[in-house]
C-alpha cells in the first residue's frame, strides 16, 4: 500500500489497574481491617506487660544500681541531641511548624532529663530532685508534641526564621528556667507532695491521649503521623501509668522507662525516616499513595510515548512521501523497489516497472491554471491506487513523471494494467466540467531480468519505451 508505515515499537506494556474486582475489594477491606488491628495491639502492648507486672511483681523486689541508672540516662541523652538535630535539619528543609514543635520537645526532654540522671547519687538524701525531673521532662515534651499536632498542616515558616539563634536561644532560656523551677520546688516542701509527681503524670497521659484524638480526629493521613506518632504518643500515655503505679527502682518504675523509651526510639525512627526521604512529616507518602503516583506517572509517560510515536510515524511518513500527491517520492520509490527487487532475485518471482509521463501537461498548466495541474496531479494518484495492488508501489519522480512497480507482474501483465491506468486516467480524472475535456499519458514498460537486471537498467529500459510512445503519438503504452 502507498501511504502504509511501519510499526516500529512494541505495543505499550498495559499499566494494571488497581484491583476492580469484588473479591479483590473484599480482601483488601479485610487486610486493611487487620492491619489497623495489629497496629492497635501493638500500640497496646505496654499495657499487658503493665497488668502482668502488677499482678506478679513483689513489691521488694528493687533492682537500684546507680552506675546503670546513669549510664542509661547519658545513653538516652546523647540520642536525644542527636534526634532533637535530626529533626531540626528536616525542620531548616521544610518549615513545617510541626517539626519546629517536634524538634523543641525533643531537645527541652533532653535537657531537662540529664538532671535526672546527674542527681541519681542523690537519690535517697534528696529523693524529689532525683525524682521530678523525669516527669518535668516528658510533659515539657508532651505539651510542645500537643502544640505541634494543632499547627500540623498550618503554612511552613519563612526559611529566613527557621535557624533565628533569637527563637531558639529564648526558647533554651525557658528550659533552663523550667530546669531551676524544677529543682527549686523539688528541694521545697511542696516537692514531696504526691500531687506534684503525679498532677504531671497524668498531664502527661491525658495530653498524649488528647494527641492520639486530635491526629483522627483532624482526618491526618500521613503514615509517619498514623503510624509512628500516635504510636509513640500511646507507648508515652502507657508510660505514664506505668511511672504512677511504680515506686523508684522496683520493675514496674523500670518498665515504665522501657515503654517510654520504645515511644522515644519509634518517634525517632520516624523523624530519621523522614529525614531519609522527604525530610518532612507530612509529605512522606504511603505505599498506596506511591503506587498510585507511579500508576498515574506512569500512564503519562505511556501517553507522551504514543504521542511520539504517532509524531515519529508523521514524519517518517512526511519524509517518504510526495507532500501534493501522497505519492512515494524518489528516494522512498527507491529504497522500496529495491527490497522488492531483491526478493524477486531470490525467489524468481517476475516484477515490472511502469514509467509514466501525462501527456502536454505543461500546456494544461498554462490553459487552466497551476492550480488545476496540481489538481489534476493529485486526481491522478488517488485514481491510480484503485487499479493497483496494495503490495505495488507508485513513486513520483518530478513534475509530471511517475513510476510503479508491479511484484509479482510479467510484462505482459504490466502493459494491461498500464492500459487500464491510461484508461483510468482519460475517463475519470476530471479538473473542469466540460466532459471533453479529456487526459493521457504514455506508459514504458519494463521487466527485471527481461529487460535488466538492476532497477537502474529497467528504470532506463521504462523510460526508453515511454519516450517511445511520446514519438508513436502519445496517450499510449509501449511494453517492447
Ligand atoms: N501544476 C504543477 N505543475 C508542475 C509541477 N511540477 C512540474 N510542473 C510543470 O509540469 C510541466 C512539465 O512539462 P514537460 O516536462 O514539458 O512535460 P509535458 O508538458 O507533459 O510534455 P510532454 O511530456 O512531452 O507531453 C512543467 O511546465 C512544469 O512547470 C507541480 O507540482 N504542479
Amino acid at each position: 500500500m502507498l501511504l502504509d508505515s511501519t510499526q516500529y515499537f512494541d505495543r505499550p506494556s498495559v499499566v494494571p489497574p488497581p484491583d476492580t474486582g469484588r473479591i479483590q475489594r473484599t480482601i483488601r477491606v479485610i487486610t486493611q481491617v487487620y492491619s489497623t488491628f495489629l497496629l492497635v495491639l501493638f500500640g497496646l502492648l505496654p499495657l499487658a506487660a503493665i497488668a502482668y507486672l502488677s499482678a506478679f511483681q513483689s513489691p521488694a523486689l528493687l533492682f537500684e544500681e546507680h552506675p546503670f541508672h546513669e549510664l542509661v540516662i547519658w545513653v538516652a541523652t546523647l540520642e536525644g541531641l542527636f534526634v532533637s538535630y535530626v529533626t531540626w535539619r528536616c525542620y531548616k528543609h521544610s518549615g513545617e511548624p510541626f517539626l519546629r514543635w517536634l524538634t523543641l520537645g525533643f531537645l527541652g526532654f533532653t535537657l531537662i532529663y540529664l538532671p535526672h540522671g546527674l542527681f541519681t547519687g542523690m537519690a535517697h538524701e534528696h529523693m524529689w530532685l532525683f525524682l521530678l525531673y523525669g516527669p518535668a521532662s516528658r510533659l515539657f515534651m508532651g505539651v510542645c508534641f500537643f502544640v505541634g499536632l494543632l499547627s500540623y498542616g498550618a503554612a511552613v515558616d519563612p526559611a529566613g526564621q527557621r535557624g533565628r539563634v533569637a527563637y531558639w536561644g529564648g526558647w533554651l532560656a525557658v528550659v533552663g528556667l523550667i530546669i531551676v523551677a524544677v529543682g527549686v520546688i523539688a528541694l521545697s516542701p511542696l516537692g514531696a507532695h504526691p500531687a506534684v509527681r503525679l498532677s504531671m503524670e497524668i498531664a502527661s497521659l491525658v495530653i498524649a491521649l488528647l494527641g492520639i484524638v486530635v491526629v483522627f480526629a483532624r482526618g491526618i493521613r500521613s503514615p509517619l503521623m498514623t503510624t509512628f506518632f500516635t504510636l509513640s504518643l500511646a507507648f508515652f500515655a502507657q508510660s505514664s501509668i506505668a511511672f504512677v503505679l511504680g515506686k523508684p527502682w522496683n520493675h514496674m518504675w523500670w518498665l515504665a522507662h522501657v515503654i517510654f523509651a520504645s515511644g522515644f526510639f519509634l518517634l525517632s525512627y520516624g523523624v530519621v525516616s523522614a529525614y531519609l526521604t522527604t525530610r518532612a512529616f507530612s509529605t512522606v507518602l504511603s505505599q498506596e499513595e506511591l503506587m498510585a503516583q507511579l500508576r498515574m506517572s506512569n500512564a503519562r509517560t505511556e501517553s507522551a510515548l504514543a504521542e511520539l510515536r504517532a509524531t515519529h510515524e508523521q514524519l517518517e511518513h512526511q519524509a517518504a512521501t510526495d507532500w501534493l500527491t501522497g505519492a512515494a517520492n524518489r528516494r522512498d520509490f527507491l529504497a522500496r523497489t529495491d527490497v522488492e527487487i531483491s526478493r524477486a532475485a531470490r525467489t524468481g518471482a517476475p516484477l515490472s516497472l511502469l514509467a509514466l509521463d501525462l501527456d502536454h501537461f505543461k500546456h494544461i498548466n498554462d490553459r487552466y491554471g497551476h492550480q488545476a495541474g496540481d489538481d489534476l496531479l493529485k486526481k491522478f494518484v488517488s485514481q491510480m491506487t484503485t487499479i493497483l495492488r496494495p503490495s505495488d508501489i507508485i513513486g513520483r519522480f518530478g513534475g509530471d513523471e511517475f513510476v510503479i512497480a508491479l511484484p509479482d507482474t510479467t510484462r505482459e501483465v504490466a502493459a494491461n494494467i498500464g492500459e487500464r491506468c491510461r484508461i483510468q486516467l482519460e475517463n475519470n480524472v476530471k479538473i473542469v466540467q466540460d466532459p471533453r475535456v479529456k487526459f493521457g499519458m504514455c506508459i514504458g514498460v519494463a521487466e527485471f531480468g527481461l529487460d535488466g537486471n538492476t532497477l537502474e537498467q529497467c528504470l532506463s529500459i521504462a523510460d526508453e519505451r515511454l519516450y517511445r510512445a511520446k514519438e508513436a503519438g502519445r496517450n499510449q503504452v509501449v511494453a517492447m
